[in-house]
């Protein structure tokens, strides 16, 4: 099995993935994840890139829950709420903004809908109705709902793709002050490395499918203190990870 944990780091969480295959529509079977373990630490902002194809989504959803047809486990020792933000919003069409939100929240929970509506910039839409919002607003509310339960651990499948510069900036730092006062964990997929360095405390590099670590690479110095000379050594490390993978 790869992707040993960290030493020391006592893991909140973990995905044992012994064999995940896809049936592919000609009937053939792709397998996407075999051997492979993922220890996610408590309080940890990891971020996890590979190559398009390489499984990503599979394991967030194998992690979330959302797919039980795999051959292997995954601990949850601490019970942590599990918060989802999908590459599509996936609203509740029928119910609006502030319903959406609502709806996600255990009813013995602090109503935080307001807040996080300011924080994340779409009060003045908490009435509509999804089919009424642009794609960023519509990720914006996607985020609030799983923010909206106080997850211990948020998994984030490319949260930021297709918006604009500045609504990705605003969504990343509201994102990184919420999850940096909560303690939670989080494990988010992306394309985009250098977005990976500016949020993340650890990156994780797969390999082509069936998904490999190929490296598990701590970041230096705490995220907005980085150097362009930090960032350039993460990615001279993570090119050197993926020419080992040939
Ligand atoms: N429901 C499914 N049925 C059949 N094949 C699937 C299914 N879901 C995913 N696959 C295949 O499994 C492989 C891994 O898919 P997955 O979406 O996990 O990759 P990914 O790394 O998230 O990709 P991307 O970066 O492009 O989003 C791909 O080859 C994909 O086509």
């Amino acid at each position: 099995m790869n992707g040993a944990p960290h030493a020391g780091v006592p893991d909140a969480f973990e995905i044992t993935v012994t064999r995940k295959a896809h049936v592919a529509a000609d009937a053939t079977r792709v397998v996407v994840l075999q051997d492979f373990i993922l220890s996610l630490p408590k309080s940890g902002f990891v971020a996890l890139i590979g190559p398009s194809g390489c499984g990503k989504t599979t394991l967030l959803r194998i992690a979330a829950g959302l797919d039980q047809s795999f051959v292997g486990k995954v601990r949850n020792p601490e019970a942590l709420r599990l918060g989802v933000v999908f590459q599509e919003p996936r609203l509740l069409p029928w119910r609006n903004v502030a319903e959406n939100i609502a709806l996600a929240r255990p009813a013995a929970m602090p109503d935080n809908t307001a807040d996080l509506a300011d924080r994340l910039g779409f009060t003045s839409v908490l009435s509509r109705y999804p089919s009424e919002l642009s794609l960023g607003l519509a990720r914006r509310v996607s985020l609030a709902r799983a923010l909206a339960i106080d997850p211990g651990l948020l998994l984030l499948d490319e949260p930021f793709v297709s918006l604009d510069g500045a609504s990705a900036d605003r969504l990343r730092e509201v994102l990184a002050q919420t999850v940096g006062q909560s303690g939670a964990t989080v494990l988010m997929v992306t394309h985009d490395v250098v977005e990976a360095i500016g949020l993340a405390d650890t990156l994780i590099v797969l390999s082509e499918r069936p998904a490999r670590i190929l490296a598990r690479i701590a970041l230096p110095a705490p995220r907005g203190r980085r150097t362009i000379e930090d960032t350039e050594a993460i990615l001279a490390e993570v090119r050197k990870a993926q020419a080992t993978a040939g």
